[in-house]
């Protein structure tokens, strides 16, 4: 059954033999940033600046929880195998189904094994939804196959679309207020609810929390953000330091949410 340990062995298995060797998983505690797992940069931070500064300026309208599952070890020379990964996925010319497969087994088995430690966060989620892309916005972009492969637990989950506005164009690493709308009934879907996010990719995170700042402009109670990848740079001082420090294959027990949230099984 999904979700159960036998179907959890098995999913470690798999994403062991398949991406262990391409990802690692993001890391919680000192030196990591609570909210995106990116190395804060100074002993003593909780957060990057990057977070922090977006903290500062929205507060709760934020997401209430950023859940990044794997490192991507990016701007490496040669390319990382990773970055080919997050990229190959949803390539217009080049696609690749491995990537994409490989990415969606990711979240099936991440949502599957660690579902109940984001609910005992933040509480179940009641509506999924996905981060349009600002080229390809749409249902036809290969991210809707990652928030597809979101497990629910037997729970009944609304979906909803947000619609790019003009202004995602703008968004660079700063989130906006106004980057997306939402149709009317599906933000009347979204009021009072707990709305699950997907991307694939966080680098600053002001798409995935531009999204956050609609939803919860539009009434949802809470948000958590689920990406498969947290960016890296190799050409960041901090950045280099993390992935020099030899990344550990990626693990599908491992928490996410954090050691201390876990409720799956233990790696
Ligand atoms: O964390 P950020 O700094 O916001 O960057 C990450 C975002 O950028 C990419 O979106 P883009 O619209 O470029 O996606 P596409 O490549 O799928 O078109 C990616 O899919 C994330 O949504």
């Amino acid at each position: 059954m999904t979700g159960s340990p036998e179907f959890a062995d098995r999913a470690r298995a798999v994403l062991y033999a398949r991406v262990g060797a391409i990802f690692a998983n993001t890391a919680r505690g000192p030196g990591h940033c609570a909210v995106c797992t990116g190395p804060t940069g100074a002993p003593g931070f909780l957060a990057c600046q990057q977070c922090s500064r977006q903290r500062a300026e929205f507060g709760s309208e934020l997401a209430d929880l950023v859940v990044p599952l794997a490192y991507v070890q990016g701007w490496m020379s040669p390319p990382h195998q990773s970055q080919h990964h997050v990229r190959r996925y949803k390539s217009l010319f080049h696609p690749s189904a491995r990537c994409a497969e490989d990415l969606e087994l990711m979240v099936a088995a991440a949502s599957a094994i660690h579902g109940p430690c984001i609910a005992s966060e933040v509480g179940w989620w009641d509506v999924l939804t996905f981060v349009p892309s600002v080229t390809r916005c749409g249902v036809d972009h290969p991210v809707v196959g990652l928030a597809r492969r979101v497990f629910d637990h037997g729970r009944r989950v609304d979906r909803v679309v947000l619609a790019p506005t003009d202004d995602l164009s703008t968004v660079d690493r700063r989130p906006q207020r106004g980057a997306f709308t939402m149709p009317a009934d599906h933000a009347a879907a979204v009021r009072g609810r707990h709305v699950l996010v997907v991307d694939d990719t966080w680098v600053s995170g002001a798409k995935a929390q531009s999204a956050a700042l609609t939803l919860k402009a539009v009434g949802a109670s809470r948000v958590t953000i689920l990406c498969v990848g947290r960016w890296l740079s190799h050409q960041w001082d901090e950045h280099r330091r993390l992935i020099d420090s030899g990344l550990p294959p990626y693990d599908a027990l491992a928490c996410p949410v954090g050691p201390g949230a876990c409720r799956g099984p233990q790696p």
